[in-house]
């Protein structure tokens, strides 16, 4: 190995402690190689500037597309990570032929976003802290299961709805009964497509298809009162679809995602009972958590030893799960996500929230903190 080759990154400027996690002391221990860093917004990382900088490593979040387009004409990458839970936007197949390996941050920020999801709930219909509601949850991997603990902590009932695994007290439904029962409906899938019918997303094909599981038929399944959440992917949701449901039965109806984000109309918007700007999962713990992930991967792929923890870099946490649950009167301290929701609201110019409004929410997002159990 040439130790005055230097190990050459471009990563996604919102990934969190790129600096700290990613340095010549944390990788290059084994080579003795320095490590140069190069940050680029996710939406700027294209196939011109491989071709120019010629990385071994790439880092990015969900908004950067991977696989022929991005890699056809580079012969440097050799590790992908992406400090994200989704991969909808990742051709792996594309990069097993080539022999890149990929990792993402599987349940980075499962808390977060489960956290997120009550807090819509509970801002909205406040009276749930002392009933017994049913909460439907669809997709139980680490969001929803993790949701579903909160559920029951607070003795909701929950009807779950997951095709992937094996039946269990919250497997306990079919998609049919979750949305017909339940008082609000939340969404934790994948973004995923028709297998083998798919030409943008050729490894996202599933027996299971997601895009657009929400759509005039589905919603006719649900009553008026059910609230539907969907912190997923935009495209679970036919939003014109949402639109049309929205008029007729009035439903309170919460999205972080958005079939056509980064632009959201204000049709669609005024509409809703809360939106914000992709950040459910917007936490200290939560980014950190998925920077660590890749991380580890890295390092692995490296052989050198991890020597970065996140614990080293995170800032006291004073937020209690069981201090919320004694006074929820405090839930606008733990996350005020009305104001999440009014500064998307805000950004409205000529009748839609464009791209690049949207994006600066997200890069300048105050990120909240997880709160602890
Ligand atoms: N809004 C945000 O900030 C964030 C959004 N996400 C999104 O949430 C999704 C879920 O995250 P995790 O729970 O961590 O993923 P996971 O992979 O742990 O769980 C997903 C579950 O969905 C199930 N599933 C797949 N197709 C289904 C279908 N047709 N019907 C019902 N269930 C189905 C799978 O079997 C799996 O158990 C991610 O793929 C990502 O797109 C993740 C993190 C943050
Ligand atoms: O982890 C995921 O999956 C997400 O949706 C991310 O939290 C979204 O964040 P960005 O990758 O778009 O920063």
């Amino acid at each position: 190995m040439d130790t005055t080759t230097p190990i050459t990154i471009i990563a996604d400027s919102n990934i969190a402690s790129l600096d700290e996690f990613f340095n010549a002391s944390t990788l290059g221990q084994v080579t003795g190689q320095t490590v140069n860093i190069i940050t680029v917004a996710g939406r700027d990382i294209n196939a011109d500037l491989l071709a120019e900088l010629q990385p071994e490593i790439l880092l990015i979040r969900s908004v950067t597309p991977v696989g022929e387009a991005l890699l056809a004409a580079n012969k440097s990458v050799r590790f992908v990570g992406s400090a994200t839970i989704g991969t909808d936007h990742v051709d792996q197949e594309y990069l097993m032929t080539r022999q890149i390996t990929f990792a993402n941050a599987a349940g980075c920020s499962k808390h977060s976003v489960a956290q997120y999801v009550l807090t819509a709930i509970l801002t909205l219909r406040p009276q749930y802290w002392q009933q017994s509601i049913t909460l439907g949850i669809i997709g139980l991997g680490n969001i929803g299961s993790s949701l579903a603990d909160y559920a029951s902590d607070l003795g909701w009932q929950v009807l779950g709805y997951d095709p992937l695994l094996p039946p269990s007290d919250i497997n306990n439904a079919s998609l049919e009964q979750v949305l017909s029962q339940g008082d609000v409906v939340s969404l934790h899938v994948p973004l995923t497509s028709h297998k083998n019918t798919d030409t943008q997303h050729t490894s996202n094909g599933s027996d299971y298809p997601t895009h657009h599981l929400i759509n005039a038929e589905t919603l006719a399944m649900m009553p008026a009162h059910t609230m539907l959440i969907n912190s997923a992917r935009g495209p679970v949701i036919q939003a014109s679809d949402l639109e049309a449901d929205i008029e007729r039965t009035n439903r309170q109806v919460v999205l972080d995602v958005f079939e056509h984000e980064p632009q959201i109309s204000e049709r669609l918007l005024s509409k809703l009972a809360i939106a914000t700007p992709h950040i459910a999962g917007y936490t200290v713990e939560g980014k950190l958590r998925g920077t660590q992930i890749i991380y580890d991967a890295l390092c692995e792929q490296l052989s050198v030893t991890p020597t970065q923890s996140m614990q080293t870099l995170l800032p006291l946490n004073m937020f209690l799960w069981s201090e919320l649950k004694a006074h929820p009167d405090r839930l606008s301290k733990f996350y005020d996500i009305k104001q999440d929701d009014s500064a998307l609201r805000e950004k409205v110019v000529d009748g839609q929230v464009n791209g690049a409004d949207f994006d600066q929410l997200r890069r300048d997002y105050h990120l909240r903190r997880e709160w602890q159990s």
